[in-house]
């Protein structure tokens, strides 16, 4: 758009007054009408009769200057106005003065006039240049008015388009309101949805885990129906089998009854047997060289029966062979090849004596060495085990049986060693043990006990076997202090036994004694003449407690030594013997064989009395 040139601001009034102006200017310019000079000689005369004509005539100029204030009127007029104002007066009279003043002020109209003309010349070029302008801004003014019309035509079409517009955008605007209306619910039912999927996944979850569980049950179920019919079946059969324990517990009963008299019956006869075989059995066991002994010169021996040996050693006696075989008869002989199991079988009706309520006395006489301990005690492992805890295991075995007779056993053990005359209690640890002696149970006499002696309650075979080792750790501790004393010293393992069958209201008591016995070498081979001195008092005193009731002699001195005392109610009338003489092959050991022979042989031809039981009633 192009700028239009700013008009200088021309009022209405000023405009004419300027083309009034202009026939003034002409009449000036002619020089003064008639009428202006006769005007101008009234004017100048009147004050010569109303007043001076100066003041007269001033306002007549004043009023030409007084033209509306909006006319532009040259500097130069004012100021004539003004000097005019201040001439001096010129009296009436005085045309010739007031002639010049005249031309004087003709004059300077004059020179007014020209400069107005001047002016006039001016103010019409600019009012040409301004006609010019006024014409190319009427121009422009047109174009500008072509430009306007079209603008407002374009304006008229932008506002159709602005109307169309804003309804289209107040239409959106209702659909974008709509739109995120629309968008906020559908934000709610995203969250919504959301939920509910996740709601759904714990639901799917639960669903399958439901299922899992509906599986299970179903499985349980099907068992349970099993079950049922099991449990309807095991229900008859139960009741067949609650009429049939009826009836089973009444022949159990008569059984019961059968057997008890039929284990009598047996035990009797057992005993029968054994009292006809003696109360005092001796057995004799050879032992084998060990690998590192295969070297050593052995002396004879011959197994003549299943009771019978044969020794001999050959001496050279002036270049001839001197032999004197010697033969030896005892209960049975078990050779170099017998085996622990083989040894026990022997034994084992001593046990049931002891289980059938006799005093019981099994003991490993021999010399150092010989095989005593071993016999005893065993080895390592089950298939080693010597007659001790073999006993042990069978009196656990048959308790189960005495158990179904109605038979309660309570056992006990201690362990003890006699070494030069004192008695040591093997399960007491500690060095300092309290002073032990032996005591008779009551007035009665027959039973007797050690004082402050460690008794155990055994419930089973391996509390049994537990006790043994620490018995056994024990002895071996106290070797190793005394050099050789487990050799040197009797060892003791005493089982009593205590049976109670409420029923039938019977009781017994029995003590098994099973004894290890110090090596019974003579003075003469053994440099512990001390100890020697004390083992073979004992076994002396063993021997004559044999011999005593071989004799059947009114007195027996088993207080004469420790081990005789203690083993009292396990020698005697009231009891059962076993010995075990245990006898080496080496030709260096035959005259110490030939004295445990002998000895076994003395015992062996010993029979006593038959053997009582210890069975009373229970008192009511
Ligand atoms: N029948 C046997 N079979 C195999 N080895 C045996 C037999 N008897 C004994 N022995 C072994 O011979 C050795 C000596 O036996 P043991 O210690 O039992 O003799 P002991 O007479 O008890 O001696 P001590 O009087 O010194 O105690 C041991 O090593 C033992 O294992």
């Amino acid at each position: 758009m192009s700028k239009i040139p700013k008009l200088p601001t021309i009022s209405k009034e000023n405009r004419f007054g300027q083309f009034h102006n202009r026939p003034i200017s002409r009449t000036i310019a002619n020089g003064l009408s008639d009428v202006d000079k006769k005007n101008l000689i009234t004017n100048h005369t009147r004050p010569l009769r109303n007043g001076p004509p100066v003041s007269a005539a001033a306002p007549r100029i004043k009023r030409s200057a007084t033209a509306p204030s909006s006319t532009t009127i040259p500097n130069n007029v004012t100021k004539v106005e003004k000097r005019s104002t201040v001439a001096p007066k010129i009296p009436p009279y005085d045309f010739k003065a007031r002639f010049n003043d005249l031309l004087e002020k003709h004059k300077k109209m004059k020179s007014e006039f020209t400069d107005l003309k001047d002016k006039h010349l001016e103010v019409s070029d600019e009012y040409e240049k301004i006609k010019e302008t006024f014409q190319s801004c009427s121009n422009e003014r047109d174009i500008l008015k072509a430009n306007l019309s079209v603008k407002t035509l374009e304006y008229d079409e932008i506002k159709v388009n602005f109307d169309v517009m804003k309804t289209e955008n107040e239409d959106l605007q209702r659909k974008t309101k709509l739109l995120e209306e629309v968008t906020f619910s559908l934000k709610q039912k995203s969250f919504e949805l959301d939920q509910v999927q996740t709601d759904l996944n714990s639901l799917r979850r639960r669903h399958s885990s439901l299922q899992d569980e509906a599986e299970a049950l179903r499985v349980l179920t099907d068992q349970l129906k099993k079950k049922c019919i099991e449990y309807d079946k095991l229900k008859l059969d139960f009741t067949e089998a609650q009429e049939n324990i009826i009836k089973y517990k009444t022949d159990s009963e008569a059984l019961q009854n059968i057997l008890a008299s039929m284990y009598k019956e047996q035990r009797d006869l057992r005993n029968a047997i054994q009292d006809l075989k003696g109360n005092i059995r001796v057995y004799c066991r050879i032992r084998p060289p060990l690998s590192i002994e295969v070297t050593k010169p052995l002396f004879n021996l011959n197994v003549v029966d299943a009771c019978s040996i044969e020794v001999e050693k050959i001496e050279l006696l002036n270049s001839a062979r001197k032999t004197k075989p010697q033969l030896f008869t005892f209960d049975g002989i078990f050779t170099p090849h017998a085996s622990q199991e083989d040894v026990f079988a022997e034994v084992s009706s001593m046990v049931q004596s002891a289980l059938d309520g006799y005093n019981v006395c099994i003991f490993a006489y021999g010399q150092t060495g010989s095989g005593k301990t071993y016999t005893m005690e065993g080895g390592c492992g089950t298939e080693q085990y010597g007659i001790i805890p073999r006993a042990f295991n069978m009196i656990f075995t048959c308790m189960e049986d005495l158990k179904r007779m109605g038979w309660e056993l309570t056992i006990k053990a201690s362990f003890l060693e006699i070494y030069n005359e004192v008695i040591y209690d093997l399960l007491n640890p500690s060095k300092d043990q309290e002073n032990h002696e032996i005591k008779m149970v009551n007035s009665k006499g027959g039973d007797v006990y050690v004082s402050n002696l460690k008794e155990e309650e055994v419930k089973s075979s391996h509390e049994f076997i537990r006790l043994m080792i620490f018995a056994q750790r024990n002895r071996q501790t106290a070797a190793t202090l005394n050099n050789e004393r487990s050799s040197r010293s009797h060892s003791v393992a005493q089982i009593k036994i205590a049976a109670i069958n409420e029923k039938r209201k019977e009781k017994y008591t029995s003590n098994l004694n099973l004894v290890d016995l110090a090596g019974s070498e003579s003075g003469k081979t053994t440099q512990r003449m001390d100890e020697t001195k004390h083992i073979n008092r004992s076994l002396s005193e063993l021997s004559k407690v044999i011999l005593s009731l071989q004799t059947n002699q009114m007195h027996i001195p088993y207080r004469n030594s420790k081990l005789t005392h203690l083993l009292m109610p396990s020698l005697g009338g009231n009891s059962k013997t076993l010995m075990l003489v245990n006898i080496n092959q080496f030709d260096e050991c035959f005259s110490e064989t030939l004295n445990s022979l002998r000895f076994a042989t003395k015992v062996n031809n010993c029979r006593v009395v038959k053997a009582k039981k210890n069975l009373c009633m229970v008192d009511t």
